[in-house]
């Protein structure tokens, strides 16, 4: 059975307007004119034990609308929510004991506090096992190579040590669902990298269930077996990365550098994108020719010194997906 069920889930948010000016926030004051956003119109998906989800979508698609819901700090309208058989925002108490949130703009540590500080708060908070608190926190420190910062307040630290604190604190209750809300947003090359290598491990290793959003595709790449696309508050794919990709771009391309300048090719199937000096770059339809018939086919008639294919990149396919289904920032 499905450890989250999402079915059919509305919001709509209530949006106080005002006039501009002084006089408009005065009239305001007087006679409210509310305008509603729905940021949710009718997402469902289901998620199985120990699977790590990305959850993509333009800006103002619906996504931390979507793990608010699922965290039970909102209520939906309408809809479904079942995680480990608890509706989120009824059983709030049982619900949080069980699940791990960050939200990469915010922190759930206290700004003026050393870490450790903080994490022995959540400690209570949480109401985790004196022993067993010890033994999780020691193994986070030192999976997410915090010993250096403990005694640190949170304010003292960079964005890249702040989202590492912030991921053991959201995980020292050993929750078995995590929800990252862009857990990589502002980070440096490094910190990204290892923001990753942690969240791969806890999910590979540990069977912790993720949902990730995230505007960068390199943690998509790297992470995520399954997407969900989501625009407009509404689904809109729910598959493998790789099958995204085949549906929106079919282009692969070839770069060739030959021995010589680069010389004229008529192949069927293949247009030649760009030519400069020895080197040239053609674009090809899978469907219709395949990478070593048209290698082969070169370098019959031409010496080549290298010969490499490209897929898409992951940004051009979802920068094509969202154009394809009008899915430009809400
Ligand atoms: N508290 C709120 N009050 C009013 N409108 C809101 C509120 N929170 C979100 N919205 C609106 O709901 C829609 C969905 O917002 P949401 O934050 O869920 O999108 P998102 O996909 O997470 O976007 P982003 O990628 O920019 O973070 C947007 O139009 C947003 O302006």
């Amino acid at each position: 059975m499905a450890q989250i069920l999402v079915q059919g889930l509305a919001k709509t948010y209530r949006v106080a307007e005002r006039d501009p000016g002084v006089l408009g926030a005065v009239r305001g004051l007087v006679r409210r004119r509310w305008r509603t956003v729905e940021a949710l119109k009718d997402v469902s998906f289901a998620l199985e034990r120990g699977e790590l989800l990305g959850f993509i979508g333009p800006n103002g698609a619906g996504k931390s609308t979507t793990i608010k819901i699922l965290s039970g700090i909102l209520r939906p309208d309408s809809g479904r929510v079942e995680i480990d058989g608890l509706v989120p925002h009824l059983d709030r108490i049982s619900h949080v004991a069980r699940i791990g949130v960050v939200f990469g703009q915010r922190t759930q540590l206290w700004w003026d506090l050393p870490v450790i500080d903080g994490f022995d708060l959540l400690r209570d908070i949480y109401r985790v096992d004196p022993r067993r608190y010890r033994t999780t926190r020691d193994e986070l420190v030192g999976m997410l190579r915090l010993e250096r910062l403990l005694d640190q307040p949170v304010r003292q630290l960079s964005l890249g040590q702040r989202m590492r604190a912030e991921l053991a604190a959201a995980l020292l209750h050993e929750p078995s669902i995590l929800f990252l809300d862009e857990p990589t947003i502002g980070l440096d090359a490094p910190s990204k990298l290892a923001v990753r290598e942690f969240i791969k491990t806890l999910n590979r290793e540990r069977g912790v269930t993720v949902l990730l959003t995230t505007h960068d595709m390199h943690d998509i790449e790297a992470l995520a077996e399954r997407v969900i696309v989501i625009g407009h508050g509404r689904v809109l794919a729910d598959s493998p990365f790789e099958a995204l990709r085949a549906t929106v771009l079919t282009e692969r391309r070839l770069f060739v550098d030959f021995a010589q300048d680069a010389p004229d090719l008529a192949l069927p199937g293949v247009e030649i994108r760009g030519r400069s000096g020895r080197s040239m770059e053609l674009a090809f339809d899978p469907r219709m020719t395949n990478a070593p018939a048209l290698i082969a086919a070169i370098t019959a008639g031409h010496a080549v010194d290298d010969i490499h294919v490209e897929q898409p990149a992951i940004e051009e396919v979802i920068a094509r997906f969202y154009d394809l289904h009008g899915a430009g920032e809400a």
